[in-house]
């Protein structure tokens, strides 16, 4: 059968077409949200077979040409079911499920709960629900590898009557990818321990770092919404409850200014003032730019006290690994990161860092714990997903 996968991240949207009995990914491309134009590769394996460029009027125009362009590679083979990631599913949705108009009625309500995300998740839904009509579309949740978390790094300290009300936990991100790196990460290691506790640093646009043990999550960095945890592109991540009390009360900021603030101006861009892209400001770090070298430096510091934390949540790590588009493709951030995390025992080697094609181990021979560099593939985890519910139902 074969499977589209629709990824709507908060940078990108990345598409696969998988065969589902082999897994084969038969085409693998992306298009950017920002800008007025997007660009997208289709490959096959390494191999670029396509690469044209379309003209950005919104999603449901670039689908329709993604879909005609994708039947005639393939011949007119039929795409048999659509597999979309969607990054909150609250407490409700804790398993994927076939995408009705109920459940997209329920998703606009979460959409307060990750705005940089949901917002355009839907748009992909609704355009791909009209383009593909005749097909199912499997809905798989980010938040559903982190229902395994226990409560003690669940719940927040706040009143008991707020949780039970609102249903308040720490949800979890990135659920695909963590999911993903774990299962990747065993086969690595299989001669070296069999559960190795793993720390996984999924470094993207947005960041989150996985406490894995026996295969389960057990704690996470992203909590509620997305934006808690790490300095990310344009997102604050962690910060003091009483500051956010302090801009509403005293510096008359509204709840929508703070919102986009915090969710659209900080992080990367907000401290180099330059961008969320990390490439620019280790660019403009690179020339001097202080703003651009002090955003790198927060940047850092907190990946190392979010690996840190989630190594303290299992009493220990065994192994490190990095994923996401920069924990992939930036040795920088992966030296700096590890250069400070000496005292728990991770040392990689620099020649192994600079060099690597992921998936690769980075770590000395002599580190305690073993450092991997692992290329995440959510799409795999949509296709598979996705296929479980066209079998169970
Ligand atoms: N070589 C690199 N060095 C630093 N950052 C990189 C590099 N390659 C990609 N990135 C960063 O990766 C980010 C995209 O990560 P990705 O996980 O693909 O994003 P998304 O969160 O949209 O899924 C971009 O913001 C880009 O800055
Ligand atoms: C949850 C999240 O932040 O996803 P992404 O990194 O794809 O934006
Ligand atoms: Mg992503």
């Amino acid at each position: 059968m074969l499977v589209l996968a629709l990824n709507a991240g908060s940078s990108s949207l990345k598409f696969s077409l998988l065969d589902s009995i082999d897994e084969r990914q038969l085409f693998h491309g992306q298009f950017s949200w920002a800008g007025s134009e997007a660009r997208y590769l289709c490959r096959s394996g390494q191999e670029v077979v396509q690469d044209f460029e379309l003209e950005w009027r919104g999603f449901p125009v670039a689908l329709e040409r993604l879909v005609a362009e994708l039947s005639l590679l393939l011949d007119e083979r039929p795409i048999e079911f659509v597999a979309h990631r969607i990054v909150h599913g609250g407490p409700e949705f804790t398993k994927p499920l076939r995408i009705t108009s109920a459940v997209e009625t329920s998703l606009e309500l979460l959409v307060p709960l990750a705005p940089l995300h949901l917002p355009g998740s839907l748009e992909v839904i609704k355009a791909a629900r009209k383009a593909l009509s005749q097909i199912p579309h499997i809905g798989v949740f980010d938040t559903a590898f982190h229902a395994t978390i226990p409560a003690v790094a669940a719940t927040y300290p706040i009143p008991q009557q707020w949780t039970e009300r609102w249903q308040i936990r720490r949800f979890g991100f990135h659920g695909l990818s963590h999911e993903y790196c774990t299962n990747r990460a065993y086969k690595i290691l299989e001669d070296e321990s069999p559960h190795p506790r793993l720390v996984i640093a999924h470094i993207g646009s947005g960041i989150s770092i996985t406490a894995v043990e026996d295969g389960k999550s057990i704690d996470t960095t992203m909590g509620f919404t997305p934006l808690e945890g790490m300095m990310m592109a344009t997102r604050c991540g962690n910060l003091d409850p009483g500051l956010m009390l302090y801009l509403l009360r005293e510096c008359s900021f509204t709840p929508n200014e703070l919102a986009d603030g915090l969710n659209f101006q900080s992080g990367l861009l907000g401290v180099s003032g330059v961008s969320g892209d990390l490439r620019r400001v280790i660019g403009e770090a690179t020339n001097g730019h202080k703003p651009s070298q002090l955003a790198f430096q927060i940047y850092v510091h907190r990946l190392r006290q979010g690996i840190a934390s989630m190594a303290a949540s299992m009493d220990g790590l065994d192994s490190l690994v990095f994923t996401g588009g920069v924990g992939t493709h930036s040795p920088l951030v992966r030296s700096a990161v590890s250069d400070g995390l000496s005292f728990l025992g991770i040392e990689i080697n620099p020649d192994r860092n600079r060099d690597c094609v992921s998936d690769a181990l980075i770590s000395t021979e002599e580190s305690e714990k073993q450092v991997l560099v692992i290329e995440t593939n959510e799409e795999l985890m949509l296709c598979r997903h996705a296929v479980q519910v066209i079998m169970e139902n």
